[in-house]
């Protein structure tokens, strides 16, 4: 089936009626017009592959000023249209100035057809580019809307809090790199994010890396990328995080648990603000903003020679340490509510307050996974409830059992494989100071299935 829909615009009449007649057989849709005065109307209702667009309407005016005055109406209604000017008295200055101005090619009259078909096919297979590039902007800026909006309220109004607002607000618009320094579910991301979103590379990428997650063999290609080939599963190009992220924001997660040998690659890509992918000669600049995130006590790890100084130098310009949250319960009524509104909207249930009682329990509780788990336990909560009002029942931190096995002993006269998974998992998680992407290993698991039992548990 032939596709295409072009239009054609020329006060010659039998131009016109020729284009057509040769281009009927190669193209779906051919319209002609005379007159350029009617092209916002035409524009209006149809949407053109390409616009042939001639550059002189009236006999005796030669220097292409209407057709650049109808190129500058067709992109100022649509600017991702593809024009091709045509004109009988072109130069090469002419052809210059309208691609300046916008036109995607340009062909001179009178034409051989075969040339002018060649120019038009190269034409629609721009449009389709131009196309696609507009739908990937128009997803991209949804996706970016979503994540902001489900990362936009940042919550507290603790003084440690407090304190963090001002870092950001101070920070933000500068290039600096910054440092996120946090247990578990602080909200590391929100504020790296929050950075991003304040920065003058808003509307750029903020692309995450976990590194946690990344294997030793992955890291390379994962971050810089890799050309066909590179390796067995190298089928296609592909670009890294690094290139992505360029003119915006690059989120290094868990960066402390990142080996000492890929720590000196990271740091030579930092450094040099420069890589190559995987395969390739080629040095590619990146400009990227840096924000690094970790629950390790990084300083410590540079004291036992576990994390390098040097890389943790360049990636601490400024630091911002996110308070745990039993640090600032005053936030916990705060992120309790703000929780409880959210859920109770997704859920569809009349639940619109918490008792005192249930307060002062959220308050006295030592939250080790933080704000992620206090929204997990104000998800299940709601989800639990049959009251309107939640009360202390409405959270337990384990599976409901006795307090004791909230302490986490086993009771060995009542063999529960939960209780003993729920148990160890809270072992390990403490013996590794919450942090979950060595916890997980030990327990032989992946961190996102980690998570999932964490969930689970309410843990
Ligand atoms: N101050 C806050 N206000 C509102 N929501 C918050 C706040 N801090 C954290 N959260 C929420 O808690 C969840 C965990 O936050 P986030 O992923 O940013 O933490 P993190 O410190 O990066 O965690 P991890 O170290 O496990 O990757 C998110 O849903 C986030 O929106």
């Amino acid at each position: 089936m032939k596709t295409g829909r072009i239009l054609i615009i020329d006060d010659n009449e039998d131009l016109l009626k020729a284009a057509r007649l040769f281009l009927k057989r190669h193209f779906g849709q051919i319209d002609l017009e005379k007159d350029p005065t009617l092209l916002p109307d035409l524009l209006k209702n149809e949407s053109y592959d390409v616009i042939l667009l001639d550059m002189n309407f009236t006999q005796d005016v030669n220097s292409g000023q209407e057709g650049f005055h109808w190129l500058d109406k067709i992109l100022e209604i649509d600017p991702s249209a593809v024009v091709v000017l045509i004109t009988a008295f072109g130069s090469v200055d002419m052809a210059v100035k309208a691609i300046k101005a916008g036109a995607s090619d340009f062909v001179m009259k009178p034409w051989e057809n075969e040339k002018l078909l060649a120019t038009l096919l190269s034409a629609m297979t721009l449009k389709s580019s131009k196309d696609e590039l507009r739908l990937l902007k128009e997803q991209q800026a949804m996706m970016n809307q979503d994540l902001d909006h489900k990362f936009k309220d940042i919550i507290g109004s603790s003084p440690a809090m407090i304190q963090v607002f001002d870092t950001i607000e101070r920070v933000a618009e500068t290039d600096a790199n910054v440092l996120v320094l946090g247990e578990n579910g602080t909200g590391k991301e929100l504020i790296a994010r929050a950075l991003h979103r304040n920065s003058k590379r808003a509307d750029k990428p903020f692309i995450t890396v976990d590194l946690g997650a990344i294997t030793e063999s992955l890291f390379e290609s994962e971050l810089f990328g890799h050309t066909r080939g590179a390796f067995t599963d190298a089928k296609t190009d592909r670009a890294g995080r690094f290139e992505i992220a360029n003119g915006g924001t690059l989120f290094l997660d868990e960066i402390g648990n990142l080996s000492l040998p890929l720590q000196a690659k990271l740091l030579t890509a930092i450094q040099n603000k420069r890589i190559q992918r995987v395969g390739s000669n080629k040095v590619l600049e990146v400009d990227i903003r840096l924000i690094c995130a970790t629950n390790m006590p990084l300083y410590e790890m540079v004291q036992k020679g576990e994390f390098r100084q040097d890389l943790l130098y360049r990636i601490n310009t400024i630091e911002l340490h996110l308070p745990a949250l039993r640090e600032r319960l005053e936030d916990i009524p705060l992120l309790a509510e703000h929780y409880l509104k959210q859920f109770a909207a997704k859920y569809n249930k009349d639940i619109y307050k918490f008792s005192e009682a249930t307060i002062k329990r959220l308050e006295k509780y030592t939250w080790p996974g933080n704000v992620r788990e206090l929204q997990h336990a104000v998800e299940r909560a709601v989800i639990m409830s049959r009251d309107n009002v939640l009360q202390p029942e409405d959270f337990f931190f384990n599976t409901g059992q006795s307090p004791t096995k909230d302490q986490g002993e086993i009771n060995l006269d009542q063999y529960n494989l939960e209780d003993v998974e729920r148990i160890l998992i809270r072992k390990v998680l403490a013996k590794n100071n919450g942090n979950i992407t060595h916890a997980a290993q030990e327990l032989g698991l992946t961190r996102s299935s980690l998570y999932r039992r964490l969930e689970k548990y309410g843990l």
